[in-house]
């Protein structure tokens, strides 16, 4: 069975915190030196543990059985999506805003937002979006259960991270973000991040780069050749944990810092940040022939499907 230890906070007589542990993997449970109380396998774990030869302090942790289906780890209800629609869609170059551009006949918007509405964890979708696109969504109602939420968009991509957060449910669990120019993403990679975002405080849904990627100066000159087995392309949903998603806002408003996605929010902290490998196929719809792409592959799916 695997067990997993989330948020261990290892805490010194004076209850201040000495250090803290994340998703660390433990071998099967001895019962006899362990006090447990509550479920089997999402219970609270209280015990004595020794540091260095002699100290002992007390330890508390959540311990969690991380071979379970992932939609039994994130509870039911305990998740707020940011839908962030709230872009201008520039490099697009069309007369309104991409993510309310039909692909094939429904807006590039309400393919992300039917995915999240239908998943079990989601509690409440808090759609970031100019007020004039508002009956887009709400003209859904009657299909989804959700409760549903509208925030005014900022300037940058990140005020309308922090506007949407101001939205969110105070019981929430876990904030997961997503631009809803990301049309195809699937439930299954939804799944995937929300389990290792709510075991590591902060993950990203990420595919491994292809390319060869080399940084250059100013000049045009080669400066160095990244090593390409380090490096992983940044996808959305991210899923972070919203009192940290709080901490990190906090940090970067305070230093004037800018940010072009939200684990770097946290990473500032600076706190770890998960890469749960997502698909090639959660493209961004950026610019017009990324529109033609999303078709085939939404077209290739359906297809599939219907096999
Ligand atoms: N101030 C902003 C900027 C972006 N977004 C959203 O963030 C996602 C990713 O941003 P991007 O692809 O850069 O969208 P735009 O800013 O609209 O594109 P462009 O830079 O071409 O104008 C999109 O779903 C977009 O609607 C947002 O809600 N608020
Ligand atoms: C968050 C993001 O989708 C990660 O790939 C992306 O950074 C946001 O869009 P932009 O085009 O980089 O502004």
């Amino acid at each position: 069975m695997g067990l997993c230890v989330v948020g261990l906070d290892l805490l010194t007589p004076s209850s201040s915190p000495l250090f803290s542990i994340h998703n660390l993997r433990i071998p099967p449970l001895s019962h006899s030196n362990l006090r447990l109380a509550g479920h089997p396998f999402n219970f609270r774990l209280k015990a004595k543990a020794r540091i260095a030869s002699s100290t002992f302090t007390t330890c508390s942790a959540k311990v969690v059985n991380v071979d379970k289906p992932e939609s039994k780890i994130v509870k039911e209800n305990s998740v707020s999506v940011i839908l962030l629609a709230g872009g201008k869609g520039k490099r697009m170059g069309a007369s309104m805003p991409k993510q309310y551009l039909p692909l094939l006949s429904q807006p590039i918007a309400l393919y992300s937002f039917y995915t999240f509405s239908q998943m079990t964890e989601v509690k409440e979708i808090i759609v970031v979006c100019d007020p004039s696109y508002k009956d887009i969504f709400e003209e859904t109602k009657h299909k989804i259960q959700k409760e549903l939420k509208f925030t005014l968009p900022g300037k940058e991509r990140q005020d309308s991270v922090y506007s949407g957060l101001q939205a969110i449910d105070l019981s929430s669990e876990l904030v997961c973000i997503h631009d809803s120019a990301r049309p195809l993403v699937s439930s299954g990679d939804v799944e995937k991040v929300l389990k290792d975002g709510w075991l590591n405080g902060a993950a990203v849904l990420g595919v491994p780069v292809k390319a060869t990627i080399k940084e250059a100066n100013s000049e045009s000159f080669v400066v160095k050749t990244l090593d390409r087995r380090t490096l992983w392309e940044m996808q959305t949903p991210q899923v972070i944990k919203p009192q940290l998603l709080r901490k990190g806002f906090e940090l970067v408003n305070r230093e004037g810092l800018e940010v072009t996605d939200d684990v770097s929010i946290v990473e500032h902290l600076p706190h770890p940040v998960y890469i749960t490998e997502g698909s090639y196929t959660n493209i961004k719809v950026t610019t017009p022939d990324d529109l033609l792409l999303a078709e085939r592959i939404l077209s290739m799916s359906s297809g599939k499907s219907s096999e």
